[in-house]
């Protein structure tokens, strides 16, 4: 009987949509006023009519930009849903498809090889036969430390995994395990032998966390070269096997590999999406397995009940055929209540991607999701010849042979005799050349957003996607909470999406014509979101600029469109508050949204579409540094009390700086003019825009003038200096243009 029940089903929230619906109506008509109260501007006698025609131009196309990206926002707003799986009704374990887990890491130095180890440890863990799971880690690196940490993993594995098992152990990452509260026991909390094994496991895993230390003590020893031979080192692969379960008896283990592509310094080697073509390859001749789930090393699963929920929709007939990918949402283990950083990603992980799943399905999230193999071999053909598919997908004929055998348990070498030589020509720098990887077969090439970009293309080909978010977060990750880091990985992330926003493959052009419009949109709200950056600093500085100038920019406090500047902000304000509320969020955090979406805006958008643009010239190589997932103490200390850690470059401190410097200075000489001339009406939205920004953004005031402590911002002289002459250079700029034009 449950073989005629279904696996999934999917729920509208018809009163969100109801509402969502109304909103965009109310909104829409007050931005289509707006619009006209801006053009009859220039209908007017240009000898009468009262502001000069340069600034009004300036604030009304930042007004245009903003609505539309609001527009494009909206298609996510459309059609949100959510799904609800039944994983008891999959078929019977011995009628499970194999699965390859990918676990990418890079730089053993910003990734703590402990805790690469542990989101190693949690995927083998995985609540899945462990003879039909195939776990391959990609270690950029190329460092023995990794490889030799993975020994010594595989070991504690074969403790690891059966007092997991035996005992239902729920959250199987040992350092998530070991550091949550003692009473984890569930049936057996009460029961003696569980207290003792749990002792025993424990004692295992600090020998382990000794032995990852003495690993990596004696590499140091030995003259650290990793950071050396990282970009040049021959390929490197490793089936783990010790032979150490003599201490307990027949403990079956999921099979592990370690894989370092070769490296060359003059060859490209494309980043994260390189290595996970390294992998595919190179699973594709030893397990094949026909689903892959991805991880980054600093996302652990959290439980073991993923990859049972994900096949609910891979093995669910009805939507398996044009299914690519379940994502889950990326989840966080180190977020604080008022999140200042917005470190969690809020809105995409709680919003948007509900709203992509009711169109074609969420975008690919780098992590935590769980792909059809087929689904990136690209155009290839059954048909095709053999020369055909080696112009295509390379020389392996192994390869060639593996993507006509879906993986079956039985396909899969059992007598493991491990295809060494194959692997190693499938992991070289060569083999990609003259070939479609990274252009149409595997993780796509070109941008650091492999994932975006690949997940879009997968969508405009007629694939789909899912969102799986069940209650209990599956994965856990490693999110940045300090602002520099948020700010060097936002100006990557928006470089890489606003370079795909430029280029042949723009959503809004590229979309339409392959998937639904509103899909289409979802995309380029995402591509465009960096342009917020030219409406954020039009905005914070020639209404100030014009304050202090005396040029009215907006309608007076009597006049009737007066309405309509205050209805539009505030409706914003509002859907977005209620949204912050309604996913778990407080109204400090809605605060603290706002304010990091404009410090964002300032400065990585900023850098991330001149990074784009410089890209796009010929001018700036892309380059991915991975985040540094090092915990610093001091640092989290600052996160979890609110306050911003400063400590970063001037880079970024300068624009702040100078744009509040610019704020403050515009506030108090308005006040003064506007004190004296009486048109306090005339200027009311104005002063009001420049105090909303000055309070929001009081943090950045109070760590420049009281905050003593190590995350304040650094008064020097070269931070003072620059963002003076900025503020200074802009304003007297701006202030002579005003008038005159
Ligand atoms: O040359 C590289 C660079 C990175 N990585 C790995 O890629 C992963 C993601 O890197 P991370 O430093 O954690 O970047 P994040 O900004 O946190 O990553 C987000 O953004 C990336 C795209 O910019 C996506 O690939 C990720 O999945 C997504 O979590 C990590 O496991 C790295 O080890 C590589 O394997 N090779
Ligand atoms: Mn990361």
């Amino acid at each position: 009987m449950g073989e005629t029940l279904p696996l999934s089903l999917s729920h509208v929230n018809k009163s969100l949509v109801l509402t969502n619906r109304l909103y965009m109506l109310l909104h829409f008509t007050a931005l289509s006023f707006l619009v006209y109260y801006r053009l009859c501007f220039f209908f007017q006698d240009p000898q009468t009519r009262e502001p000069p025609l340069f600034p009004w131009l300036l604030v009304f196309a930042s007004e245009i930009i903003l609505s539309f990206i609001w527009i494009l926002h909206q298609a996510f707003r459309w059609h949100p849903i959510s799904r609800t799986v039944f994983p008891e009704r999959l078929p019977q374990d011995d009628n499970l498809p194999l699965l390859d887990v990918f676990i990418c890491t890079a730089d053993p130095t910003k990734e703590p090889t402990l805790d690469v180890m542990n989101t190693l440890l949690s995927a083998m863990a995985l609540d899945y036969p462990p003879e039909k799971l195939h776990l391959y880690v990609s270690d950029d690196g190329g460092s023995p430390v990794t490889l030799n940490a993975m020994k010594e993993a595989w070991k504690f594995a074969s403790w690891w995994l059966p007092f997991c098992t035996r005992y239902k152990i729920e959250c199987r990452c040992p350092k998530a395990y070991f550091s949550i509260s003692e009473n984890e026991g569930g049936d057996f909390d009460g029961s003696f032998e569980f207290h003792a094994d749990k002792k025993m496991i424990k004692e295992k895993y600090e020998d382990f966390e000794e032995d990852i230390k003495r690993v990596k003590e004696n590499q140091d020893n030995s003259g650290d070269i990793t950071g050396k031979i990282g970009q040049n080192h021959p390929p490197i692969i490793e089936v783990i096997q010790e032979n150490s379960s003599c201490e307990i008896e027949q403990v079956k283990l999921p099979f592990l590999v370690y894989v370092s592509r070769e490296k060359k310094p003059s060859h490209p080697h494309h980043f994260k999406a390189g290595a996970l073509n390294a992998l595919y390859r190179v699973s594709a001749v030893i397990s094949n397995a026909p689903y892959i789930l991805v991880l980054d090393c600093d996302m652990f699963c959290n439980s073991p009940a993923s990859a049972r929920q994900a096949l609910c929709f891979h093995l669910n007939p009805e939507t398996s055929p044009s299914l690519a990918f379940v994502q889950f949402p990326q989840k966080y283990h180190n977020i604080s209540k008022n999140d200042i950083y917005d470190s969690q990603h809020r809105s995409a992980y709680k919003v948007l991607w509900q709203g992509m799943d009711g169109l074609m399905g969420p975008v690919l999230s780098g992590t935590g999701f769980y792909i059809k193999r087929e689904s990136l071999y690209g155009n290839y053909k059954i048909k095709d010849t053999d020369l055909e598919l080696q112009q295509y997908v390379g020389t392996s004929n192994e390869f060639i042979k593996s993507l006509n055998q879906k993986g079956t348990a039985d396909s899969v070498t059992v007598g493991r005799t491990f295809p060494e030589e194959e692997t190693l020509l499938l992991a070289s720098c060569n083999y990609e050349i003259g070939t479609k990887w990274g252009k149409e077969v595997g993780f796509l090439y070109g941008t650091v957003c492999e994932d975006f970009h690949t997940g879009f293309i997968l969508n405009c080909k007629g694939w789909n996607s899912v969102l799986c978010d069940p209650p209990q977060p599956q994965f856990l990750g490693n999110s940045t909470t300090n602002l520099n880091d948020l700010l060097v990985q936002g100006t990557r992330w928006f470089c890489g999406l606003f370079d795909i926003g430029l280029s042949r493959l723009c959503p809004l052009i590229f979309g339409p014509l392959r998937m639904s419009l509103l899909q289409s949109l979802c995309y380029a709200e995402l591509t465009y979101f960096p342009l917020y950056c030219l409406p954020l600093w039009c905005l914070a500085i020639v209404p100030q600029l014009c304050l202090l100038n005396g040029i009215p920019l907006y309608p007076k406090v009597s006049d009737p469109f007066f309405f309509i500047f205050l209805f539009i902000p505030l409706s914003a304000l509002t859907k977005h508050l209620v949204e912050v509320l309604s996913t778990g969020g407080t109204f400090r955090k809605w605060i603290n949204e706002q304010r990091i979406w404009m410090i964002e805006s300032i400065t990585s958008h900023l850098y991330g579409c001149l990074d784009a643009l410089l890209k796009k010239c010929g001018l700036k190589e892309a380059s991915f540094l991975p985040t540094n997932k090092v915990e610093d103490e001091e640092q989290t200390r600052l996160y979890q009390m609110d306050k911003y850690d400063f400590r970063t470059s001037n880079m970024f401190l300068v624009p702040m700086v100078a744009v509040i410097t610019i704020n403050i200075s515009c506030f108090i000489g308005g006040i003064y003019k506007v004190l004296s001339v009486g048109n306090w009406d005339q200027m009311f939205i104005q002063l009001f825009l420049t105090a909303y920004i000055i309070v929001v953004n009081y943090p950045i005031i109070e760590g420049l003038v009281i905050r003593k402590d190590v995350g304040r911002i650094y008064p020097s002289l070269a931070l003072l200096l620059t963002s003076n002459i900025l503020a200074t250079t802009i304003t007297c700029t701006l202030y002579s243009v005003l008038r005159k034009v």
